[in-house]
């Protein structure tokens, strides 16, 4: 298989994968209160170029990140009849999807299936104790955990922007019924001995729609791939270089989103990453991965310095998105009639 042709069709092979091997950075989270200026110099040096790094000594215990795991796990290996009693709710972002998410860079649904949560108005939503005795009690925890860290990296992206150490932290408040914060489980099918059309993708290419994204992987269970640089030269980046992020187990992936790159006016970069469907020779057993998506609350107004002075809250931000996807979903359909495009609500899912 070739690995420098260029591939510069939206639905772009999974197998032909122009790759490159970049470093990425390690933000060391230790010590937090005396190292913070340290902390921000590092942080902001990997988020206004590659806007994916590690972080470290982040306070989450291993043995907590296995549970949630074991949790989304268990939860996932529920029949479909029962975790269809949880169906996604677009307006809330939160609920169980299976095979549903389509994206404008592939044009059909990622081979996985998910399940959202969110802090506030999810009592329909979180699985019973009946149906899932450890996932909402581990979930929330984990939730919480989650937004500890969060708060430690926006606190220091504000003070690296040149902002008040609040300012980030303030807009993306747990405790506000409008907080847009989100766990999303995903479950990547087992796909040993199967091979897929080659617009297939567990993840096609996208950017996610928040300020920050903290992503949790298993070992061995790769196939996260970034390419940064917005200007990736090709449609969606497909043809670009892309490289592997496969972190040690208990390291936060984190990337910087869509919402904060505008807000900084373009110094954050928000970049393209996917998850490649492995191919036959690989591992193509299940790949379990767990991402909590920072966005600020609803009502949040986001307002650039320089670039985007416009103010616009982040519920605008979001619909905007929202419908830009659900547009270049429906101009695919038409450019590519053989192409079998569904848009429906759920192909419009934040991130
Ligand atoms: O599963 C992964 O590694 C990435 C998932 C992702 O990028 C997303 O859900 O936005
Ligand atoms: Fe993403």
């Amino acid at each position: 298989m070739s690995t420098t042709s260029t591939v510069t069709s939206a639905a772009a092979a999974s197998v032909a994968i122009p790759s490159s091997q970049r470093e990425f950075t390690c933000v060391d989270l230790s010590d937090f209160d005396n190292r913070r200026d340290e902390i921000i110099k590092t942080l902001m040096g990997a988020a206004t170029t590659q806007g994916f790094f590690y972080v470290i000594n982040h306070g989450i215990d291993i043995e907590d990140i296995r549970t949630m795991f074991q949790a989304s796990h268990d939860f996932f290996a529920l029949d479909d009849s029962i975790k269809a009693k949880y169906p996604i709710d677009v307006s809330r972002n939160a609920g169980w999807e299976k095979l549903a998410q389509i994206r404008p860079s592939t044009g059909v649904a990622d081979l996985k299936e998910s399940m959202q949560l969110g802090f506030h108005n999810m009592e329909d939503i979180w699985p019973s104790l009946e149906d899932s005795p450890t996932f909402r009690p581990t979930g929330e925890k984990f939730m919480l955990q989650c937004n500890e860290v969060s708060t430690k990296l926006l606190t220091c992206l504000a003070l690296g922007l040149g902002f008040e150490e609040d300012f980030f932290t303030k807009c993306h408040d747990i405790n506000k019924e409008d907080c847009l914060n989100t766990l999303r489980c995903l479950h990547y099918h087992d796909i040993t001995g199967q091979t897929f059309p080659p617009e297939y993708w567990r993840a096609g290419a996208h950017t996610d729609f928040d300020t920050l994204t903290l992503l949790f992987q298993r070992p061995g269970e790769n196939g996260l791939e970034v390419c940064p640089g917005r200007e990736a030269s090709t449609e969606f980046g497909h043809g670009d270089s892309w490289t592997p992020v496969n972190p040690q187990e208990g390291d936060i992936v984190c990337n910087i989103g869509d919402m904060i790159m505008r807000w900084s006016d373009d110094q954050l970069k928000s970049n393209f990453h996917r998850v490649r469907a492995p191919v036959v020779g690989e591992y193509q057993g299940p790949r379990y991965s767990i991402a909590y998506f920072n966005q600020a609350n609803k009502s949040a107004v986001i307002q650039g310095r320089t670039r985007y002075p416009d103010p616009i809250t982040a519920g605008e931000f979001i619909k905007q998105a929202m419908e830009r996807n659900y547009r270049a979903l429906q101009e695919l359909k038409a450019k590519k009639e053989e192409v079998s495009v569904q848009p429906t609500a759920i192909s419009t899912i934040a991130a």
